[in-house]
């Protein structure tokens, strides 16, 4: 028999803490650029010292926070330390946690990578994590179920903000539909009737073109990077999700990182990004 489950599902915890804080993510990206600018250099320390001033800036008042998955990993077991701190910490400052991993294979290997991430006992363990479907939605199963008995959730990668994305998820699969549409409503077809919303999103940039996809019947949140460092601006947002807005957490990590290493000035970084995505959606 299957445990049962911890606690609320993903997307009803999620809509809770974006009903109390709002919808944008922030991500932590630990660039080595990014560490040189707050004068930290590159060490396990440095890594450490960045990562925690982020959590400690904006785990208290954003609803979900995004670390970068690679940056800490480039350090070895020392980096995944890191990480682990980072998670607990932001979750405990009542920030939910969304592993950029970006993680996808055969139906049986995602399994353990299921249990890296979406398990309760995993040291890893975290509210939702990025996966990618291009060995098959259909191999995701093992993540995108694990999520749900545990009250985690998936973000699938649907139409990526990065240039070198629209080749692929805008050809035309076997359905009919473009990759990244199809993705979309495989998605939605996983949150079919869940209340408020399902525990599977998607990944579309804020720099994608508007009304690319249909969104309408996805039930479930939408993660759009891209704001900032790759051009896309909050304005682009309605363009771009039109009636899906109420749906969507927009995302970025070096036009708010830059703006530290004082504690003060990531908080008024991000009040005033919050302000105007707030100022968009009530527009
Ligand atoms: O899954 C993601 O978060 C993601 C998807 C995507 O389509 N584009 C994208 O930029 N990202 C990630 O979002 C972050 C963007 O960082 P900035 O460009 O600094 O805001 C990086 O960690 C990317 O890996």
């Amino acid at each position: 028999m299957p445990d049962a489950p911890l606690r609320a599902g993903f997307g009803a915890r999620l809509a809770e803490a974006v009903s109390r804080r709002g919808p944008l993510c922030v991500g932590i990206d630990p660039h080595p650029s990014l560490l040189h600018a707050w004068q930290l250099g590159e060490s396990p320390q440095a890594l450490e010292r960045f990562a925690m001033t982020v959590v400690e800036a904006l785990a208290d008042r954003v609803a979900l926070l995004k670390p970068q998955s690679a940056f800490f990993e480039a350090y070895g077991s020392a980096g995944i330390a890191v990480l682990e701190k980072v998670i607990a910490e932001s979750q405990q400052a009542g920030a939910l946690v969304l592993l950029d991993v970006k993680r996808g294979d055969i139906g049986s290997t995602m399994t353990a990578y299921a249990m890296a991430y979406l398990d309760e006992r995993a040291p890893l363990a975290v509210d939702a994590i990025t996966v990618s479907p291009y060995l098959g939605y259909g191999s995701l199963a093992p993540a995108i179920g694990l999520a749900e008995q545990n009250g985690r959730g998936v973000f699938v990668l649907a139409r990526t903000s990065n240039p070198e994305g629209v080749g692929l998820q805008q050809s035309v699969h076997g359905s009919g539909d473009t990759v990244g549409q199809y993705i979309v409503d495989s998605a939605a077809e996983s949150n079919l009737g869940k209340e408020p919303m399902g525990h599977v999103g998607v990944v579309a940039g804020a720099t994608i073109p508007a009304g690319e996809l249909d969104f309408s019947d996805l039930n479930g949140p939408i993660l759009a990077p891209g704001l900032g460092a790759q051009g896309a601006t909050v304005k682009d947002l309605k363009a771009v999700f039109g009636r899906a807005l109420p749906h969507v957490l927009p995302t970025t990590s070096r036009d708010v990182l830059r703006h530290g290493p004082e504690v003060k000035s990531l908080r008024d970084t991000h009040t005033r990004l919050a302000d105007d995505i707030n100022h968009q959606l009530n527009d």
